[in-house]
């Protein structure tokens, strides 16, 4: 059996940071981590590529011979590469030994791990092909220092998990930049009243019966 890990979260939350933290820290250790680029608009690496959606397609192309913007360019990519799966993925996936340990570099774009199946087609043709895989979803700290960021954080990665259905782990990224820890700390492990309470003080009255049920859900789903 490989393993894997798809990093994904929204646009410049550091997945790539994340990446190459993890690969320096896994030479450190001994271990051996492979790291794929799944993004095809990715310039730069701190991080040696051992596979790379650009081989296959990269946006600039895209945008150039197909005229499209970069948005919908990107989805293009991504369902190229889902149509390719039977054929450049599984060549690739050959390269790697059974007890290889693979991480997915993802695009930030957070429809491809909300509500477009690309990922999650993905992620099913590794498990056919015996890897085993989990989600590791960053997300921006100085983003959660307020109630409606931290909610609407935990909406997205919430949708991520429900839409890969894999082991999924959150990770909190830029810790370094949160001057005061403590403005963070009441959100690691939050309780449903002290979120509603916040909630109905920043919006009017009509709002009262959503709160409710969105401190309760996030109350619920925390892992932080
Ligand atoms: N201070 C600080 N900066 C960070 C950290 N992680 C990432 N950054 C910075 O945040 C910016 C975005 O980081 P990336 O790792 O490129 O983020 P990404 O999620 O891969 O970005 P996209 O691929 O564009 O979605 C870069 O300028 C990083 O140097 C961190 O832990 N601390």
């Amino acid at each position: 059996m490989g393993y894997a890990q798809l990093v994904i979260g929204p646009a410049g939350s550091g997945k790539s940071t994340y990446c190459s933290s993890l690969y320096d820290h896994c030479q450190t250790v001994g271990r051996n981590i492979h790291i794929v680029n799944l993004d095809p608009a990715a310039e730069h690496f701190n991080y040696p590529v051992d596979m790379d959606i650009r081989e296959l397609i990269s946006l600039e192309d895209v945008m150039e011979e197909l005229g499209m913007g970069p948005n919908g360019g990107l989805i293009y990519c991504m369902e190229h590469l889902e149509d390719s799966l039977d054929d450049w993925l599984d060549e690739q996936l050959e390269n790697y030994l059974d007890d290889d340990y693979l991480v997915f570099d993802c695009p930030g774009q957070i429809e491809l791990f909300t509500h477009v199946p690309v990922l999650r087609n993905f992620v099913e043709h590794l498990k056919r092909k015996n890897f085993n895989v989990c989600a590791v979803y960053l997300l921006d700290s100085q983003f959660i220092t307020d109630v409606t960021k931290y909610i609407s954080g935990c909406m997205a990665s919430l949708s991520a998990m429900i839409q890969l259905e894999l082991p999924h782990i959150n990770i909190l990224s830029k810790m370094d930049l949160v001057s005061n820890k403590k403005d963070v700390d009441e959100y690691l492990d939050p309780n449903a009243q002290s979120l509603l309470s916040q909630l109905n003080r920043q919006m009017g009255p009509r709002f009262g019966k959503l709160n409710k049920c969105l401190a309760e859900l996030v109350d619920d789903y925390t892992a932080w």
